[in-house]
Parts: C-alpha cells; structure tokens; sequence
C-alpha cells in the first residue's frame, strides 16, 4: 500500500461524519482574484505558499507556527496563493485552519486535500477556499470529471496535480486550466525538480498554467522550474521552516525571461 493509498483510505473513513451534518463555519464573503489570471498575466513567478504542519514524509515540520500568522505573512510578502492543507490525520491541518485563513486574506486560498467525494469540496467552499485540488493518482477518470466540474460549478478554481505524462494526458482530457506537477515521488518520497522539465515538455497548450509542487527551497531552485516553463511554484516545507517567511518567499519570485501567457 503507498501513502497516498492511506491516505485515500484514511479519507473514506470519513466521509460518513461529513455526509451526517452540513459545513458550518463563520461565513466567509471575500471575492478573491483567480489564480489562472494571476498565473497567465504575470511576468515573475508567482508563489502558492504553503500552511503545512506536518507531513508523512518529514512527520513534524513546524507545530507551533500559528496559521493567520503565517498566512499574513505570505501575502503580506507577495505570495499569490495560501495553501492550506486541511488533511488532519497525516498533517495535521483542519478546515478551521482554511476558514481563519481565509477570513485573514484577500489572495486566493486554496484548500490541499485528498479530494475523493463532493461533500469535501462543499466543506472546502464552506470554510473559504476558492481553490481546491484534485489529484489525478487519486481519482479514476470519471470521478476526476466528477469532482471538477462540482467545484466549477461552485465558482471554485481547480488545481490538477499529476506525478507523469499519462496522469497529464488524464488532466487535459478534463480541461484543467491550472496543472502541477508534483516532484515528490508518493511512493518513495523522493523529490526531484527534473519531474517538472520532463512533464513540461509534453504541455501542449500555452493556455494552461504550469505549476511546479514541493522541493522548492532556494531562488536556484525557482529558477530551475521557471526555465522548464513553470509559472508557479507551490511551496511548503522551506518556507514553513524559514526563520525570514517574507525574505525566503521573496527570493523565489524571479523575473520569468519569456512573457507567461504568449
Ligand atoms: O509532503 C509530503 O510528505 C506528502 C506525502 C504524501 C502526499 C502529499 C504530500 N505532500 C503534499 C504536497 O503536495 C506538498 O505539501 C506541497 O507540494 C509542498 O511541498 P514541500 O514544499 O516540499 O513541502
């Protein structure tokens, strides 16, 4: 069994508490930029910047930081995006992690879970996210089609995570409009940034925005996926563990050479 198939177990252990009541949280009425149009109409690359406690493959990351903190932070820096992973048994986030998050920002705010039923993304709606992700290793086609057009259909943003070419081709297929591609290898943990250059060569369409996931610690780093034609990068762990949020963030948010969107 891998760790994303735990995980996915962990999750259908779940659903039953959530189908039994209703999302309730403080309303949240924030109207927040889309992060598409951020992506395809900047000239640096933009950062989603990560809320990350914990995970399997590095257990405790940073247990004490407070979210609203650290969220104000990143946008306070220039991020483009807060992610906050909701998941709570391996990493220990919560939907009340996204919902004060989200009432603390005006950036978009994406919820990083282990999307695999509806009900999910009416939670991730609920607690104020306007993004949610979808990940292709998860899902079988229909249900990936399922979940994506929900969450259009709820005035979401979606960000479609894939790990190979084939999983790509499943997230074109969709019509994603904003992919990533994840560096971490789910079953042996190994992050490599070459994932990026190697699924990059195979985009086919300029209207997609391209975003490189996790092993992102320093500006060679950025610039190493900016050139393989990431707009994005999505970052946890570094930025979780900087003690400069605002100056380790910054360093990532190189000029791209190429206008992105042309
Ligand atoms: O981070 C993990 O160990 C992990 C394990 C299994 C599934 C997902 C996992 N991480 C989720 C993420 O996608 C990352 O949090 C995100 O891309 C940021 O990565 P990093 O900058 O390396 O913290």
């Amino acid at each position: 069994m891998t760790i994303l198939d735990k995980i996915i177990e962990q999750k259908k252990s779940e659903l039953p508490g959530l189908l039994a009541q209703a999302p309730s949280f403080p309303a949240v009425t924030k109207v927040r930029p889309s992060l598409y149009e951020t992506l395809m109409t900047s000239n640096t690359l933009q950062v989603i910047s990560e809320m990350k406690r914990a995970s399997p493959s590095k257990g405790d990351i940073a247990t004490h930081i407070d979210p609203v903190e650290q969220a104000t932070n990143y946008e306070t820096a220039g991020a483009a995006c807060i992610s906050v992973l909701t998941e709570q048994a391996f990493f220990k986030g919560s939907f009340n992690d996204l919902n004060a998050v989200a009432q603390a920002v005006t950036i978009p705010v994406l919820c990083k879970d282990f999307f695999i039923h509806e009900v999910q993304i009416d939670y991730a709606k609920a607690a104020g996210a306007s993004v949610i992700l979808l990940i292709v290793a998860a899902l079988t086609d229909e249900q990936l089609q399922a979940l994506y057009t929900y969450a259009v259909n709820l005035d979401l943003e979606v960000l479609v995570e894939v790990h190979d070419i084939e999983e790509l081709q499943r997230a074109v297929n969709i019509g994603a409009k904003i992919i990533g591609v994840n560096n971490r290898n789910l079953k042996t943990f190994d992050v490599s940034l070459t994932k990026t250059r190697e699924i990059a060569q195979h985009l086919s369409s300029s209207k997609i925005a391209f975003i490189s996931e996790s092993g992102i610690w320093n500006r060679d780093d950025a610039e190493y996926v900016a050139n393989a034609g990431a707009k994005g990068v999505l970052v946890g762990e570094s930025l979780m563990r900087s003690g400069d949020v605002q100056a380790a963030l910054q360093a990532l948010q190189i000029e791209l050479s190429t206008k992105v969107g042309e």
